[in-house]
């Protein structure tokens, strides 16, 4: 086939202006989570993984932690159960917590990694058990009791970063483990946000299915500072899944991570977009 000019010329601009971000990112570790939401079909799921590769063999770090809150929503569905959320936490019986870990640490969490593997990455699959990462106790919102949902008292991340260094690419479903061994389910922003902290990421990176945070009148909100997302929380703005989203970004970047940011997974390559333009996509939290 011959060489077609000008698509050549286009692809050495884009390569050319990607150098100043792939630099700055090198050796850099970048949390991503990847919502279920925004792994609606395998072609998704495909786009994701060859940033993810890109992003590796460019030399960040990338991190993994997904989510599956809809994939547990049809499972429990289909057993006739009605899946029902406290302040954007699925209330949890033991019947529950077995689908969700099925469910997250099992066929969600090897498709990412069948998917990265896929793509030429050498993706390794783990839950908040494994190396005894994602330590939990039990969480009560407002004084209600909603079963065995966890809130994380210690992240231990040896297990990440032994693999980080090995080449490997973690992909970490947030299941955490209690005192006596026992499953805990944890949101999935939760578990980014934290594990972005522990590890003092560069960046943290939300893929959600919406293009960000957005205000009253419907409009993606471009950035955010703390009293902005107090503000937004406390008027109803900000609700459900999106309320432990930017909590836990902002937590993240009060807690060392430079940046975090709320983007729309549903865009094909949203996390190339996010890394390699000036502009950036969806909603940049600020601490
Ligand atoms: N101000 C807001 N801006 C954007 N989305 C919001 C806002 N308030 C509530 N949401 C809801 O939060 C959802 C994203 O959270 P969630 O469904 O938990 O996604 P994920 O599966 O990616 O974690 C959006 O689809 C939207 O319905
Ligand atoms: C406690 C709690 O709510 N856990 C979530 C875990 C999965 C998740 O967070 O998935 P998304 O990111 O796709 O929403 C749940 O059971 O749905």
């Amino acid at each position: 086939m011959p060489l077609d000019l000008a698509n050549a010329h286009d692809i050495a601009h884009v390569l050319t202006e990607a150098l100043p971000y792939i630099r700055r990112f090198a050796g850099k570790t970048i949390v991503v989570k990847y919502g279920g939401n925004a792994m609606k079909d395998d072609t998704m799921i495909a786009s994701f993984a060859r940033d993810i590769v890109l992003m590796k063999l460019v030399g960040m770090n990338p991190v993994v932690v997904h989510g599956g809150g809809p994939q547990i929503g049809a499972h429990l569905e289909k057993l006739g159960k009605e899946s029902r959320f406290v302040e954007g936490m699925r209330v949890t019986d033991d019947e529950t917590m077995d689908v969700v870990e099925m469910m997250l640490g099992g066929l969600v969490n090897k498709a990412v990694v069948a998917a990265i593997n896929q793509q030429g990455g050498r993706a390794v699959g783990l839950t908040g058990k494994d190396g005894s990462m994602i330590r939990a106790r039990k969480l009560t919102v407002k004084g209600e009791d909603i079963g065995q949902v966890g809130e994380i008292e210690k992240i231990d991340p040896r297990v990440v970063t032994h693999l980080e260094t090995g080449g490997f690419i973690p992909v970490i479903a947030p299941i955490g483990v209690g005192e006596k061994g026992e499953a805990f389910n944890i949101n999935a922003d939760v578990a980014a946000g934290k594990l972005a902290s522990v590890l003092q990421a560069e960046k943290v990176m939300f893929l959600t299915n919406i293009a960000g945070v957005l205000d009253k009148a419907g409009k993606v909100l471009t950035g955010l500072s703390v009293n902005e997302v107090e503000a937004l929380i406390a008027d109803g703005t900000i609700s459900g899944g999106m309320v432990p989203k930017v909590r836990y970004a902002l937590d993240a970047v009060n807690s060392g991570v430079r940046n975090a940011v709320i983007i729309d997974g549903r865009v094909d390559h949203a996390v190339l977009l996010e890394l390699f333009t000036d502009a950036g996509v969806g909603t940049l939290i600020r601490g």
